[in-house]
């Protein structure tokens, strides 16, 4: 097995002039890998790249040692569950996922031990003779991971999963795919922090296409240290501080709000030193790279 699970060197991506990835090299090792940023900052283009759905410009990109120009050997390798995933809503579970299967070329046993077993993993066994419109959005999302693994594949590439669940299917849903991530490679992307902070190692930020941060969760968080702070305020004069500082979270009282900040230069000579959250870190390194887009326009 090579030791990175999808590897990408120097990617670029564009839809007619908009730049969608931009010179991207990026490593994901085998495991849980979260893909963190902000809508529009290249996820889902990289996702599908990935996944042979879209052709990159230039560089490369290889899924086990396997470049995706060889796509059919790479989608047998992939699972995917796309941002917009959407089912034959008029079938049962067991039938749309046999529907699936049988559209793959797997056998009728193979497609009855696969569902079978599939529907446990995803614990929508309760479920199988339900019409699939009539899920819930957590369960909708729970068969996506059934029909993504249906294959077999090495890696599960899950696009956004949790936007639009409840708070408990949130949890339950990345439970799954930690569960999945035990034997598989699951690259989750999401702008959702708390997604990433409760599952994922390994993490990569992008912003308008290109790597911010690549490596740990811990080494994001010391990358931060020593940039966290907390300050009362009285209320009147929240809306300027926020014109002067990034402001993670506001707890707002009857006439002061504390507030919690970011300072990428480091001490501000103002407010209470804290420890960082996933939350403050990543804020801070998107607003590293505000202010360096800033630098570069001045
Ligand atoms: N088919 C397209 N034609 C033109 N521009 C596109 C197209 N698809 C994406 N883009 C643009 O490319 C950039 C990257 O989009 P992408 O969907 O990859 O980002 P994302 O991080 O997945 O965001 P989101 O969470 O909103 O899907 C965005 O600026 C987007 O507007």
């Amino acid at each position: 097995m090579s030791e990175q699970a999808i590897t990408i060197r120097d990617l670029s991506k564009r839809y007619g002039e908009k730049r969608a990835l931009d010179h991207l090299t990026l490593s994901i090792p085998h495991g849980m890998f979260g893909l963190l940023g902000r809508n529009g900052a290249g996820k889902t283009t990289l996702m599908k790249t990935i996944s042979t759905l879209l052709q990159k410009q230039s560089g490369s990109v290889t899924v086990c040692g396997v470049p995706v120009e060889r796509a059919r050997e790479v989608r047998r390798m992939i699972g995917y569950l796309p941002q917009d995933f959407a089912m034959y809503g008029s079938m049962t579970v067991a039938e749309a996922l046999d529907y699936l299967g049988l559209l793959s070329g797997m056998s009728r046993s193979k497609r009855r031990e696969r569902v079978s077993l599939l529907l446990e993993r995803v614990n929508l066994t309760g479920q199988a003779r339900k019409r699939v419109r009539a899920l819930s959005g957590g369960m909708r999302q729970r068969l996506g991971i059934a029909q993504a693994l249906l294959h077999d594949p090495k890696v599960l590439i899950v696009d956004e999963p949790t936007a639009g669940l409840d708070p408990e299917e949130r949890v339950r849903f990345r439970n799954l795919l930690c569960e999945v991530a035990q034997e598989k490679t699951v690259l989750l992307s999401t702008h959702i922090v708390g997604d990433i902070e409760a599952t994922c190692e390994n993490i990569a930020i992008l912003d308008r296409g290109r790597l911010l941060f690549g490596g740990t969760v811990a080494e994001l968080l010391a990358e931060a240290e020593g940039k966290v702070y907390s300050i009362e305020l009285p209320q009147r004069e929240l809306a300027g501080f926020r014109k002067r500082y990034e402001v993670t979270t506001t707890v707002a009282g009857p006439r002061t709000a504390t507030v919690r900040f970011v300072a990428p230069e480091g001490d501000p000579g103002i407010g209470r030193l804290e420890s960082p959250r996933v939350e403050d870190a990543y804020l801070l390194c998107l607003s590293g790279a505000q202010s360096g887009e800033r630098g570069e326009r001045a």
